[in-house]
């Protein structure tokens, strides 16, 4: 049998505050499949981000162990193996546009034609016209789909989004919404956090954070 494109168990994330630890994340347990998506919701400070945190390697968990395809990660493991699109979304301020949406294809080309494959993101995403530009100059919606379409070209087998939709007006929702479920429909493991019901509705399977770990929502 073979292992899922993700698997996460026994995670435990205790942040040390001045007034007192807070144990964000109890024996967490996650499993995705390849061409899955999945929604996390929860309320605001539930531990979202810092779960996503985790399975992306960008923070280590005081117990637990996060594994993709079956190996454990150690460290942020690269673009082609899981991509991240986070909250603050850390587009490089020094590249274009389309240069930051063509970085993993360059790191790692695969035969692609990558600015047919640069273009027909940001076609996609509506932002097309923002190829040349820098992200500080496009606003912090469009900046989102930019750094949605980074995190999607290397064709990532698993794909984490923080709030992919959270600073998009209705308009530029459903085609978020359409890439991901392309994602998944490719065989990408896609786990998406979210507050948004449009988000959950294009989902395979719902699960709620609560008291640090996950049931089903
Ligand atoms: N680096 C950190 N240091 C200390 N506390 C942290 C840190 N990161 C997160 N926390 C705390 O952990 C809890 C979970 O935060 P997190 O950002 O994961 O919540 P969330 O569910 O993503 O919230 P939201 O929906 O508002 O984005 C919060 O109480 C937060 O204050």
């Amino acid at each position: 049998m073979s292992s899922p494109a993700l698997h996460a168990f026994g995670l435990r994330r205790r942040f040390r505050h001045p007034s007192g630890d807070v144990e964000v994340l109890r024996g967490l347990e996650l499993s995705v499949d390849a061409g899955e998506l999945v929604t996390v919701s929860g309320r605001s400070g539930s531990g979202k981000s810092a779960l996503l945190a985790l399975l992306s390697g960008f923070d280590e968990p005081d117990a637990g162990r996060v594994l993709l395809a079956g190996v454990p990660i150690d460290g942020a493991p690269p673009w082609h193996t899981c991509a991240v699109l986070p909250q603050a979304l850390g587009l490089s301020a020094e590249l274009t546009v389309a240069e930051n949406v063509a970085l993993p294809l360059r790191l790692r080309p695969g035969g692609e034609d990558i600015e047919q494959r640069v273009r027909g993101l940001l076609t996609d995403l509506g932002v097309a016209q923002l190829a040349d530009r820098y992200p500080g100059e496009v606003s912090f919606g469009q900046q989102q789909r930019v750094a949605l379409a980074r995190a999607v070209s290397g064709r990532p087998k698993v794909l984490l989004t923080d709030e992919p939709t959270a600073h998009l007006d209705s308009g530029s929702i459903p085609a978020v919404l359409e890439l991901l479920r392309d994602c998944a429909s490719q065989g990408a493991a896609v786990i998406v956090a979210t507050h948004d019901d449009a988000v959950h509705a294009i989902a395979d399977r719902r699960v709620r954070l609560v008291d640090g770990v996950l049931a089903a929502a």
